[in-house]
């Protein structure tokens, strides 16, 4: 400090040390002070202080980072927050929603199907009964979107995306009638407060996405989708022409080896599905044979590769396969195994003897030839489990003699030899449950179980099963002779092959449902192409760990660091070191 009178000049020592504090000499001007203490003043020290600035300037710096890395993190969507998504499957028998919570960690979408993450619920029936009033169909959609409403925070509802597929049922229609019923779904979805956009209410024909290699210019509906794929993650060779409702195939074999742990593992172990649906059945599984590139999916999940054989086969169904019997009876085509009654009536090996089908056929059989039934006479229930099997192997093999590959297996189209494990699932499932069967030899089984159904009469059958509708109760003939004559005579399935299994949910009870696998996929491919977009990438490659984590690995010790250093720097005594000319030395005292 310098007083007014003193007139301060510098002096420096020569430095010969490694410490080179600049001195000033202040004299005091006032001759009468005998010993005019001289001190030498060094400022302090310059690397300390420069060490505080430092110290101030890292721990801002490293406070901010700090803060970037969380904003990151919440922005990013960082462990905490659920994110949901909505699916809804337009079946041919009913409508069913699947509304879906998930997490993202590393960058990666968490599924958890069960609880306060998974809820779902089916109304009957399906969009194609309302081809003659699609706006009938509202009703039941704002029913289903209000039962998602409910398992969504309105906070989130606008950016929930909502999605409809419909299958087989409405593939069934006219186009010109399903755009009429889309319609309908377009407006109730595009009200319903959710995000969606009108390309995302379709009937899946069987485009995921398209490999660079074969992307084909398709209707706005493919468009759309592979705008909305990563397609490094999600890659499917697809012959645009051919491909009918694979999609559906694709998705429940990828919720079945999601749900099975093999997903994204080695494709030889993963497992085939087999669906029984009500108006087509699907064939899905890795195939090493060459195949027709119509039959052939590629699709790709974390950097694993599967080749697959997929084919939805419309009208092969259970109940539409079974319409096509009552059909093939009144048509009596040359491929009915099965001979009218000598009283002219059509004979229905399929249906227990007393069992009354005029009712369920005039309901389902369509058009001329429900008049021709009308008119002809009658169908007598004839229950006959050889005959009604031998029928059913008719139906799975019309078409044979039309085929152009070098074998078909359904109707004329081509199927691979099965490889490796399958599931059977949907009817294969609720029909295997209802007569008991076992896993054990469950086909073989089945034969037995059919053969006492079909040959038992109708009224002990009601008296045994008296809760249920009646035309479920009659379809579990057909059913048992349908699944014996699809896996075993016509896909070669061996009756006591332990590889095939019947189930409708794997793993964690996780549902076997095609529309978990669609989500899957989707939110697989959003959500690592906004990761790879997001300025977090880095940090999940780096450390291969959750956001959550990598904030308490970094950032609470740069937290704890930072605050010692500012407590220390503010706890830390201020000294002032004095050099005393006179005696020689320095005096360092504190300051405060
Ligand atoms: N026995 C029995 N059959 C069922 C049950 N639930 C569904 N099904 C039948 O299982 C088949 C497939 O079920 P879903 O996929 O839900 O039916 P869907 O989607 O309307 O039919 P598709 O459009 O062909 O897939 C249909 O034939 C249904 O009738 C059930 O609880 N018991
Ligand atoms: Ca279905």
């Amino acid at each position: 400090m310098r007083r007014s009178h003193t007139r301060a000049r510098v002096k420096t020592k020569p430095d010969n040390s490694t410490m080179d504090p600049v001195k000033f000499q202040i004299r005091s001007s006032n001759r009468s002070s005998s010993s005019s203490s001289i001190y030498t003043l060094t400022k302090s020290n310059s690397k300390h202080a420069k060490s505080n600035l430092f110290l101030t300037v890292a721990s801002i710096a490293t406070v901010l980072g700090f803060l970037f890395v969380c904003y990151s993190i919440a922005s990013s969507g960082g462990r905490g927050s659920l994110r949901y998504s909505v699916v809804i499957d337009g079946g041919s028998t009913g409508t069913r929603i699947h509304v879906f919570g998930y997490r993202i960690e590393s960058g990666k979408p968490v599924f958890e199907f069960r609880g306060a993450n998974y809820a779902s619920l089916k109304l009957h029936p399906g969009l194609s009964a309302y081809a003659e009033d699609p706006e009938g169909a509202s009703a039941a959609l704002r029913e289903l979107v209000e039962f998602a409403k409910g398992r969504v925070p309105r906070g989130m509802w606008v950016e929930t995306e909502v999605r409809l597929m419909a299958t087989a049922g409405m593939r069934l229609l006219e186009v010109s009638v399903q755009e009429k019923i889309l319609g309908v779904v377009r407006r109730v979805l595009g009200s319903s407060g959710f995000l969606f956009r009108d390309e995302w209410a379709s009937v899946i024909s069987g485009f995921i996405g398209v490999s660079r290699r074969t992307r084909r210019s398709d209707d706005g509906v493919r468009r759309s989708f592979l705008r909305q794929r990563n397609e490094q993650e999600l890659t499917q060779n697809v012959d645009a022409a051919a491909a009918a409702g694979s999609d559906e195939g694709v998705y429940a074999w990828v919720v079945a080896n999601f749900a099975l742990g093999s997903l994204g593992g080695d494709p030889i172990k993963t497992t085939g599905i087999v669906e029984l649906g009500g108006a087509s059945a699907q064939v899905t599984f890795v195939s090493s044979e060459p195949m027709p590139s119509e039959f052939s999916r590629t699709v790709s999940f974390g950097n694993v590769s599967y080749s697959l054989y997929s084919h939805s086969f419309l009208h092969f169904g259970q109940n539409a396969a079974h319409e096509k019997l009552w059909g093939s009876l009144v048509s009596r085509d040359r491929n009915s195994a099965v001979e009218p009654t000598l009283e002219g009536k059509h004979a229905d090996p399929c249906a227990p003897k007393g069992y009354n089908l005029d009712t369920i056929t005039q309901k389902h059989l369509s058009g001329f030839l429900a008049e021709e039934s009308k008119l002809a006479s009658s169908f007598q229930a004839v229950g006959n489990y050889s005959l009604c099997r031998s029928a059913a192997l008719s139906i799975l093999q019309e078409g044979n003699d039309k085929c152009s590959y070098k074998h078909c297996s359904i109707g004329s189209t081509f199927t691979p030899k099965l490889q490796g494990r399958f599931l059977a699932t949907e009817n294969f499932f609720y029909t295997s449950k209802f007569f008991g069967l076992g896993e054990k030899s469950w086909l073989s089984n089945m034969i037995s179980a059919g053969e006492r159904f079909c040959g038992e009469d109708w009224s002990k059958l009601r008296v045994k099963d008296p809760s249920l509708e009646e035309e479920d109760l009659l379809r579990y003939c057909f059913s048992s002779a349908y699944i014996v004559s699809l896996l075993h005579d016509t896909l070669g399935v061996p009756l006591d092959d332990e590889r095939v299994g019947f189930a409708n949910q794997a793993g964690d009870d996780i549902p076997l449902d095609w529309a978990l696998g669609a989500f899957i996929l989707q939110t697989e491919a959003s959500t690592s192409q906004h990761a790879s977009s997001s300025h977090l990438h880095w940090f999940y490659a780096l450390f291969g760990i959750d956001s959550q984590t990598l904030l308490y690995f970094i950032g609470v010790p740069i937290l704890m660091t930072v605050l010692v250093c500012l407590i220390s720097k503010w706890r830390k005594p201020q000294l002032k070191t004095i050099y005393d000319l006179e005696k020689g030395r320095y005096i360092v005292s504190r300051i405060r």
